[in-house]
């Protein structure tokens, strides 16, 4: 499973441990800046990595900010993404088994690097449970569609 990542400079440090994280476990990933700690806006880091998981060019997506919530509002515009900022294991397991989720947000300013990595750890393990949540996730879809142009 190959993983698209991007942040913005307040999650840029969290990024760099994830890529090690991933690095260490042989999981491929695409790096899709920002490269530095520079000041930049997340929007354009966020639309990136979401059109890379929604284009196929990657299965799943880690966003980092300083709290996960801008750059996830950003992803979450972009149809067929389903971007959820988690901060804790268990929303991480439910985002994916009920959610279907294909995105995960991290905030670097809200949990610490052991915890980030464990919501990653769980989240990458996690699969869609299916049943009664594919109905749900499918309405999700017909809300887009019905605000599609
Ligand atoms: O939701 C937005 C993110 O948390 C940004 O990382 C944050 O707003 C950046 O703030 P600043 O420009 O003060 O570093």
């Amino acid at each position: 499973m190959k993983i698209a990542l991007g942040s913005d400079h307040g999650g840029f440090k969290l990024k760099e441990e994830i890529k090690k994280y991933l690095e260490e476990r042989g999981i491929p990933y695409q790096d899709f800046g920002t490269n530095s700690s520079e000041s930049v806006d997340y929007p354009a880091f966020g639309m990136k990595v979401a059109e890379a998981v929604v284009a196929g060019e990657c299965e799943r997506g880690i966003l980092c900010c300083g709290t996960g919530i801008g750059i996830s509002i950003s992803a979450n515009k972009v149809p067929g993404i389903r971007c959820a900022v988690v901060t804790d294991t268990f929303s991480a397991q439910m985002s994916r088994e009920h959610n279907n989720a294909n995105i995960l947000a991290l905030g670097e300013r809200v949990v610490g690097v052991g915890l980030a990595l464990k919501i990653v750890e769980v989240w990458l393990e996690t699969e869609f449970a299916g049943g009664r949540h594919e109905k749900r996730v499918n309405q999700i879809g017909d809300i887009e569609a019905k605000y599609r142009g």
